[in-house]
């Protein structure tokens, strides 16, 4: 498989869709199958939004937000089956992960000089996945990457998501984990500059009432269709 995968031509993969839809397991899963880098956009959102909030940068100022938006360095290491994130050096993998940085995530993205800024991160390391990538966030579709060989737009119930992440967060109520998620969506799909969107080209998959491993199998068989084309 990975050998064969090495002598394919290189292909990029977008996938998007709300929070708790999968992205992060089937494009990593999807990657590691196919000898692919992967690339999670939402790690780097919250890895400058982890920056801004330990460096007292009021999130509820853009033009704060705005000013500082080129300082952090972000530094993303793209194999599936370690991915790591820091910032100007520091392993920030655990703290980007807070109900702080989730809390503030979306105010910090909506911000057009930060999503300039992480935007041209996100191409330059697709640009540079010999093998190809499978990049996954919420505009990659429609904006980062429009030109993709693949795109894929998962869904799921809010339900279906909050029992997921609610799974996760040990402890965590399920109801204000699915209010949670519906207002940060709301957020996410509301914003003026590259809003959480399907691509019009993209396939849609709502994955409410299939396993993990269906959904991975489901995207493996399009990419390899995608890449038998090629
Ligand atoms: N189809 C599925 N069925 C059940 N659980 C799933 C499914 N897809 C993902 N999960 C689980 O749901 C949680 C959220 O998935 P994740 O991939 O982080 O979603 P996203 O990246 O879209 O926010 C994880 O614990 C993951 O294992
Ligand atoms: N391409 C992207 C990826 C994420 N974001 C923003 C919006 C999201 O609420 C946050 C966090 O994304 P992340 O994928 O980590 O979120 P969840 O895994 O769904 O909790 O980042 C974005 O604006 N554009």
């Amino acid at each position: 498989m990975e050998k064969a995968a090495r002598t394919a031509p290189a292909v990029i993969v977008a996938i998007d869709g709300p929070s708790g839809t999968g992205k992060s397991s089937t494009s990593k899963a999807v990657a590691a199958q196919l000898g692919l880098s992967y690339l999670d956009t939402g790690a780097q959102y919250r890895a400058i939004t982890w920056w801004m909030v330990s460096n007292g940068i009021d999130v509820a100022d853009p033009s704060a937000i705005a000013a500082a938006a080129e300082k952090p360095e972000i530094i993303s290491g793209t194999d599936p089956s370690a991915p790591t994130i820091t910032v100007d050096g520091t392993d920030v993998a655990g703290p980007i992960r807070t109900q702080e940085v989730t809390s503030k995530v979306s105010a910090v993205s909506a911000v057009p000089e930060v999503r300039a800024r992480i935007t041209e991160l996100q191409r330059s390391l697709a640009a540079s996945a010999a093998y190809g990538i499978v990049v996954e966030g919420r505009d990659i579709g429609t904006t980062v990457l429009p030109d993709a060989d693949l795109k894929i737009f998962l869904t799921a119930s809010p339900e279906a998501r909050a029992a997921r992440r609610s799974g996760e967060l040990k402890g965590a109520d399920v109801n204000a984990t699915r209010e949670a998620l519906i207002k940060r969506d709301a957020a996410d799909s509301s914003r003026k500059t590259s809003p959480l969107a399907k691509a019009d080209d993209a396939v849609e998959v709502d994955t409410s009432d299939l396993t993990l491993q269906q959904v991975i199998e489901c995207v493996v068989t399009l990419v390899e269709e995608k890449r038998a084309a090629k």
